[in-house]
């Protein structure tokens, strides 16, 4: 502990002392509120009491008027004890010096400045200067100028200070109370950061005996805080390498506009759409502290069906998961402009038969009036669109293996030619009646029925009949869009994130939640997408109605150390950018363990996780597996490890512990420890696609990374 910075912790805490007796004493005077009855009491006994006394009275009445009145602002956005603020901001203008402290809510009382970090002006002066900068800005009908004497990110967790970071020190409390100091180099972001000094062939850097994490919301730097103040009318791509930040800068973004303006933005109107559940459920949790609770998160799936039951009403049974080739082709940019050359049109071009059908017997729970889609969209079609006629037109060319083979010839060999043939005779069996139909002579009920009381088409192809995809979803969305007629509800603020996962039938579709506004931001990395459905950033701004939205590019990664960050890039080859992104910091270097076979390096797997979690309960560790079948054979390893978890769904706890889960799901997320099991070639082949998935998978590590190969180690590993 250098002495020198025995001061710092001095003043900090006794700064937090301050703030914590300002907190009681508020809440004393807001206890000591007063009943109406209460007041008219006091009121009717000063008419009464003799002049010497009414003074006194007078006193008390004022005093409890006021504290009546108290405004509402300080009833709702509530400090919290726990963790009242996290930054602390010094600045001198002449002789004057002001303390402020950066908070997620609003406290002025007893000499304490406490502002919220959203919509105070001062938060910009601690987002874009550094201790001893001078700074010139521009608050709403005022210049201010001065220097910055004192800058600092406090953590402080259950009311007691743990760590202090200065522009160039770290300190924090170790469990017996005494102070450590480091150079604030090592302690870029996380706790865990520290002891990085580990073996590789040790798995553990002591993450997890840390509790208390820094918030971000005091770590945004200049850069990130400049994106989420782009003003809120104007549409914004984030764009950076993994952990570069841009989920963290979208929904800051997205939590600024709508606390500075929430009659304009309303919060809960607001929708944040995301590919998978883990990152829906991951964003909902970030949201909550910085004030987006009540935003809309939705995966990409629930998303489309909600749209759908808006526009068409009732839905046919929806097929989750289609062949994985099917569901390539129904989401890849030369079926939607092989869709749109057909079916993009006001007219049926071809002479099939009209997708529309008058208003009386359409399905549509909300059919606009005709005046209205005039108005909104330019000549109305004959009626609104039936998804009957609309999905029978799909199935027909789906259906059609000269149709197809013009889209996979079209994709650039990104579609492969078995696609025409899983698609052909995955749609013969949606298009197969229903057994239910077939059946319909047998009325025995009981007869319709497996021994085990399932259904009789339950896992056997049948049940497949009468369902659609719901990758069409989308699509048909889109073609209302294209004819004019898809009328969506406007949100105040759109967040697509990881949106290089959407296709143009998605963007299409969820213009229609922005199309007067362009409202959006959207968050993406071009060397993450792990469907071939991405048709690059000009044509998915295009798509999505706003062509010239503001980009900004991220330029450091903070959630992978250095040896991460470079088997990131090496594992990426040609794929990589041309300018890595800086890691913010060193760690761990990367394990490489390679076996024979997979039993002999899962059962040295499963012990070294069993000594992990023993060791460091509090951290997270992630298993990510190729496949998930990959995930359900290792799980049966470890699972009677308390904390092991398999998820195959993205439904993340976010506990401390391990998960055992898949590349599908992991998207967005991060983990302490990141393992892969199966580094080998068969699992992650040496395609563009072998090469982002893997790449996805080790950039979800914050801390260290283990790469095991049972067998023929990947060829992209260095
Ligand atoms: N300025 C910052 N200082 C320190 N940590 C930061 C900063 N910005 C973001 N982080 C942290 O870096 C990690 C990655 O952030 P985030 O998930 O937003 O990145 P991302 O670019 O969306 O990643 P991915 O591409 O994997 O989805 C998170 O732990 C976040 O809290």
């Amino acid at each position: 502990m250098t002495p020198a910075l025995h001061p710092a912790i001095a003043e900090e805490e006794a700064l937090l002392a301050r703030v914590h007796a300002a907190l009681v004493s508020r809440k004393s005077r807001r206890s000591n509120r007063v009943s109406s009855d209460e007041l008219r009491e006091l009121r009717d006994e000063a008419v009464e009491v003799r002049a010497e006394d009414a003074s006194g009275l007078l006193h008390e009445l004022a005093l409890k008027q006021r504290l009546r009145n108290l405004p509402d602002r300080f009833r709702e956005n509530e400090v919290s004890a726990d963790s009242p603020y996290l930054g602390h901001l010094r600045i001198r203008d002449g002789n004057e010096v002001r303390d402020y402290l950066l908070g997620h809510a609003t406290f002025i009382d007893d000499g304490i400045r406490l502002v919220d970090w959203r919509v105070a002006p001062v938060a910009q002066i601690f987002y874009r200067y550094r201790e001893g900068d001078s700074f010139e800005e521009s608050f709403p009908g005022r210049d201010v100028s001065g220097v910055v004497e004192l800058r600092r990110v406090v953590v402080i967790h259950r009311g007691v200070l743990v760590q202090i970071l200065g522009d160039d020190f770290a300190l924090w409390r170790g469990p017996d109370g005494s102070w450590t100091s480091e150079d604030r180099a090592v302690f870029a972001m996380s706790p865990g950061g520290a002891g990085s000094a580990a073996r590789p062939g040790m798995l553990g850097v002591g993450i997890g005996e840390r509790e208390a994490r820094t918030d971000v919301t005091a770590l945004l730097d200049a850069e990130q805080f400049r994106a989420i103040s782009t003003p809120p009318e104007e549409p914004l791509l984030v764009l950076g390498s993994a952990g570069s930040g841009k989920t963290t800068v979208a929904l800051h973004r997205l939590a600024r506009l709508t606390a500075k303006d929430p009659a304009r933005y309303p919060v809960a109107r607001s929708r944040v759409v995301v590919p998978e559940e883990g990152l829906a459920r991951l964003s909902a949790r970030l949201l909550q502290p910085i004030g987006g609770g009540p935003a809309q998160v939705r995966t990409m799936d629930s998303a489309f069906v909600a749209l759908a039951n808006h526009v068409f009403g009732k839905l046919p049974p929806l097929c989750m998961e289609p062949p994985a080739l099917v569901s390539s082709l129904k989401r890849h940019p030369a079926l939607y402009d092989a869709l749109r050359k057909r079916l993009g049109g006001k007219r049926d071009e071809d002479g099939a038969p009209s997708l529309h059908r008058e208003p009386e017997a359409s399905n549509r729970k909300e059919a606009p009036s005709r005046e209205a889609r005039a108005e909104e969209s330019g000549p109305a079609p004959a009626g609104p669109i039936s998804l009957f006629a609309l999905r029978r037109r799909l199935a027909t060319l789906f259906t059609d293996r000269t149709f197809l083979g013009g889209v996979v010839a079209a994709s650039g060999g990104t579609l492969p030619i078995p696609a025409i043939e899983d698609t052909v005779q995955h749609t013969m069996k949606q298009l197969a009646a229903t057994l239910d139909r077939q059946l319909a002579s047998i009325t025995d009920d009981e007869r319709k029925q497996a021994i085990d009381g399932r259904n009789l088409a339950e896992g056997t192809p049948d049940e497949l009949a009468g369902s659609i995809d719901v990758e069409e979803l989308p699509l048909l969305l889109a073609i209302l869009a294209w004819r004019g007629a898809l009328r969506l509800p406007e949100v105040s603020h759109l967040v697509l994130d990881e949106a290089e996962d959407f296709s143009l039938f998605d963007l299409e579709a969820l213009a229609g939640l922005v199309r007067r506004t362009g409202r959006v931001t959207l968050a993406g990395d071009e060397a993450q997408q792990t469907h071939a459905s991405f048709a690059g950033w000009e044509r998915s701004l295009a798509t999505l109605g706003v062509a010239g939205a503001s980009t900004c590019r991220l330029p450091v990664s903070y959630r992978c150390p250095r040896p991460i960050a470079e088997v990131a890039r090496e594992i990426l080859g040609h794929l990589a950018p041309q300018a890595p992104a800086r890691a913010s910091r060193d760690g761990a270097p990367v394990g490489r363990f390679a076996f024979p076979d997979e039993a002999q390096a899962w059962l040295f797997l499963s012990g070294a996780l069993r000594d992990l979690v023993e060791r460091e309960p509090r951290a997270s560790v992630a298993v990510i597996a190729h496949d998930a079948a990959t995930a359900r054979r290792f799980h049966g390893l470890v699972e009677e490890i308390a904390s092991a978890r398999l998820v195959a769904d993205g439904r993340f706890t976010f506990e401390p512990g391990l998960d055992v889960t898949d590349v599908d799901c992991v998207k967005g997320l991060e983990f302490d420890y990141v393992v892969v099991p199966d580094a080998t070639a068969a699992a992650w082949p040496e395609t563009d696609d072998g090469r982002r998935r893997l790449h996805v998978a080790v950039t979800r590590a914050s801390h260290q990374l283990w790469l095991v190969s049972p067998g023929t180690a990947s060829a992209r590993l260095p």
